[in-house]
C-alpha cells in the first residue's frame, strides 16, 4: 500500500510491513524538561518514516518522592506532556503510544494513576490503560519500591484497534503476569506494548526473557520502549533503569536492542509473521479446561 493511500489506514513501508521507533529516555522529575526531549526524539522517529512511535513507563516524570509527584504532576485533561504529544502526532501523521503518563486522578482515593495512551494520527485519544499490576517489591535493602503506595491500580485490560490491528496495551510489572498476555493476544491483539522502567537488577536476570516468553506463548510482536540510565531527582532519592528498548516478533526473535543510552531504535515488522507463526504453532488456541487445582 502506498504512503498514505487511505487516510484513515495506518501507513504501511510496503505491503504487511510496519516502521516503528522505540523512543528511550532518561525522564527526569521535570514534566517540561522531559516533553521537549520526548518530542524531539518523535520528530527524528517520524522524520526516519515511523507510522508508530513508542514512548516509555512514566515518560513525564520519573520521581520517586510522592511530594515532589504531587507538586509537579497534573490531571489528564491539564497534563502537559499528553497534549504536547497529541499535537505531535497529528504534526507527524502518526501513530503514538505514550509508554504511561503519572497523573493526578481525578475522583479517585487520592492516589495517582500510571496510565497509557494510545493516540492516532490525528491527535486523537483512541484507547486508555491503567497499569494493573503493582511494583510492590523489595529486591533487596537499598532496592525497594511500594509502586501501589502512590498509585491506584487499574482493573480493566485495553485492546486497542490501530487501523485493523490489534494492540493489547499492559505497562512494566504487567509482563510477569502472562494470563493477561494470553487473554489479550486471544481477544485479537497481534502487537503488544509493554512500557517500562524496569529496576537494572531484575532487568539484567529477567527483561528479556520474559518479553521473548510473552512473544513465543502469544505468537504476537512484544514491543517494549523502556527508560534507561541515571535519573536526576530534584527531591528524593534518585533512580536507575535498565534501558534495552526490545522489539521481539512472534518467533520470539529479538528484531532489535535499545542498549543502554537514550536515543530511537527504529525496526520493521512483518506483520504477516503473526497469523505465519499462529498457523504454525497455534497453541493460543490449544487452550484446555482442567478444573480447579487441589
Ligand atoms: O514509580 C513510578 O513512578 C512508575 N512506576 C514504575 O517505574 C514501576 C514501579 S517502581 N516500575 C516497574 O514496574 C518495574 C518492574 C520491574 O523492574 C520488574 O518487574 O522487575
Amino acid at each position: 500500500m502506498p504512503w498514505n493511500a487511505r487516510a484513515n489506514l495506518i501507513r504501511l513501508l510496503r505491503p504487511d510491513v510496519l516502521r516503528v521507533g522505540l523512543i528511550q529516555t532518561t525522564s527526569s522529575d521535570c514534566p517540561e524538561e522531559n516533553l521537549s526531549t520526548v518530542k524531539g526524539l518523535v520528530a527524528e522517529a517520524a522524520s526516519k518514516s515511523a507510522a508508530f512511535v513508542l514512548t516509555p513507563e512514566v515518560t513525564n516524570c520519573v520521581s520517586m518522592s510522592r511530594r515532589h509527584q504531587a507538586s509537579v504532576l497534573q490531571t489528564e485533561n491539564e497534563d502537559i506532556t499528553l497534549s504536547g504529544l497529541r499535537e505531535s502526532a497529528l504534526e507527524h501523521d502518526i501513530w503514538l503510544l505514550i509508554g504511561s503518563l503519572a497523573l493526578k486522578d481525578n475522583g479517585g482515593d487520592g492516589r495517582f494513576v500510571n496510565r497509557s495512551f494510545l493516540i492516532n494520527p490525528r491527535g486523537e485519544i483512541v484507547a486508555r490503560y491503567d497499569k494493573i499490576h503493582m511494583f510492590d517489591v523489595s529486591i533487596s535493602a537499598t532496592e525497594t519500591y511500594r509502586e501501589s503506595d502512590g498509585y491506584r491500580p487499574g482493573n480493566k485490560a485495553a485492546l486497542a484497534d490501530m487501523d485493523g490491528i490489534g494492540l493489547g496495551m499492559t505497562i512494566c510489572y504487567d509482563l510477569r503476569f502472562p494470563r493477561l498476555f494470553r487473554d489479550l493476544a486471544q481477544a485479537g491483539a497481534a502487537i503488544l506494548t509493554v512500557p517500562s522502567a524496569f529496576s537494572p537488577e531484575t532487568g539484567a536476570a529477567h527483561w528479556e526473557i520474559l518479553l521473548r516468553a510473552r512473544a513465543i506463548e502469544t505468537g504476537s510482536f512484544v514491543l517494549a520502549p523502556a527508560q534507561c540510565g541515571t535519573h536526576s531527582a530534584s527531591e528524593g532519592r534518585g533512580r536507575k533503569t535498565y534501558g534495552h528498548s526490545l522489539a521481539v516478533d512472534p518467533w520470539g526473535r529479538v528484531l532489535a536492542d535499545g542498549g543502554d543510552l537514550t536515543g530511537i531504535t527504529m525496526v520493521d515488522l512483518n506483520l504477516a509473521a503473526v497469523d505465519d507463526v499462529r498457523a504454525r504453532l497455534p497453541s493460543l488456541s490449544h487452550d484446555r479446561p482442567y478444573g480447579p487445582v487441589k
